[in-house]
């Protein structure tokens, strides 16, 4: 990812915590299950098949022709907040961690990081908005079904890594049996870097592309974990490192320690909207401009 200049550079005193920052990894989740249990989960019937239809479908056809029709950034107008508040009802099928709406999940995470990293706070606009990109669900957006918004992401055009959850799906992807797209590399070269990556189409890549279009001044860390914070094969499998390039490597560090508040901050309790809203509407403020093209 190439740094544009409006990026606010990155402080010092951010440099992300290490695995001794004292971080306690909760045992279980909300349900009394381990995290990210793809066996078990008391949501197997409902995120399994949502896995099933991603692997199937998202071609790399798909993808490309997806990707250049949201690229047009032509579906709607609106604030931050308006697109935050569209997802007030919106259930993941994906998540075998959290059955709440995902306005909690926003909240959860950006307040969790915020209490830890109390002065970044780029970091809790960050988190505030990494999942906004499932309003591609609502009709505004092209009513997508959620196969096509929301789970863990993947690079199409090359072999899908065994890591990838539900795995034995992707013999039913048309991709699978294409020699064009079925080997290690298929058709990418050795450390060219995720920019360059196409990866299978989600709100990572849709919220990426809209703050980027729209002017953020996010730093560029923010913008790579945004983009690649559902890319648990690399991120947390170490898969597809061979795609990656120095910068990357040096951004992996942010998804990192921002996946640790993605991740164990679900929860059932709820926040309270209203009461944490002037806060984050005053991040926005600071970073984005007041209406964005979606
Ligand atoms: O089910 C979840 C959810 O869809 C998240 O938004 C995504 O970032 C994760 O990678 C996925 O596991
Ligand atoms: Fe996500
Ligand atoms: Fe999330």
């Amino acid at each position: 990812m190439i740094a544009v200049e409006n990026q606010a550079p990155v402080s010092e005193n951010a440099i992300p915590k290490d695995a001794s920052d004292g971080f306690v990894v909760p045992e279980s989740n909300a349900f009394g299950q381990s995290f990210r249990d793809y066996e078990s989960t008391v949501r197997l019937s409902i995120v399994e098949n949502t896995y099933r239809l991603n692997h199937i479908n998202q071609t790399y056809d798909f993808v490309k022709r997806t990707r250049e029709e949201y690229a047009k950034l032509n579906k709607a107008e609106m604030s931050i907040w308006e697109a935050i508040e569209l997802l007030d009802s919106f259930v993941d099928e994906s998540d075998p961690d959290l059955e709440e709406p995902q306005i909690q999940h926003l909240l959860q995470s950006a307040e969790a990081i915020r209490k830890d990293y109390p002065n970044e706070d780029w970091m809790h606009l960050t988190a505030l908005i990494h999942d906004v990109g499932k309003v591609l669900y609502h009709s505004k957006f092209g009513s997508l079904p959620q196969w096509a918004l929301v789970g863990d992401t993947h690079p199409v055009g090359c072999a899908f890594d065994e890591s990838i959850v539900y795995h034995k799906y992707f013999k039913e992807n048309p991709d699978y049996n294409n020699p064009a797209y079925n080997t290690k590399l298929g058709v990418y070269s050795e450390g060219c870097g995720l920019e360059n990556v196409l990866m299978s189409w989600g709100h990572d890549d849709y919220m990426y592309m809209v703050a980027k279009a729209n002017g953020t001044t996010l730093p560029s860390a923010a913008l790579f974990t945004i983009r690649y914070h559902s890319f648990y094969p690399m991120h947390t499998e170490g898969a597809y490192k061979y795609l990656m390039n120095e910068e990357d490597r040096e951004n992996l560090k942010w998804v990192l320690t921002f996946n640790k508040y993605d991740l164990y901050s679900k929860s059932n309790v709820h926040i309270d909207v209203e009461k944490v809203k002037p806060y984050y509407e005053s991040l926005i403020k600071k970073y984005f401009p007041e209406k964005l093209r979606w």
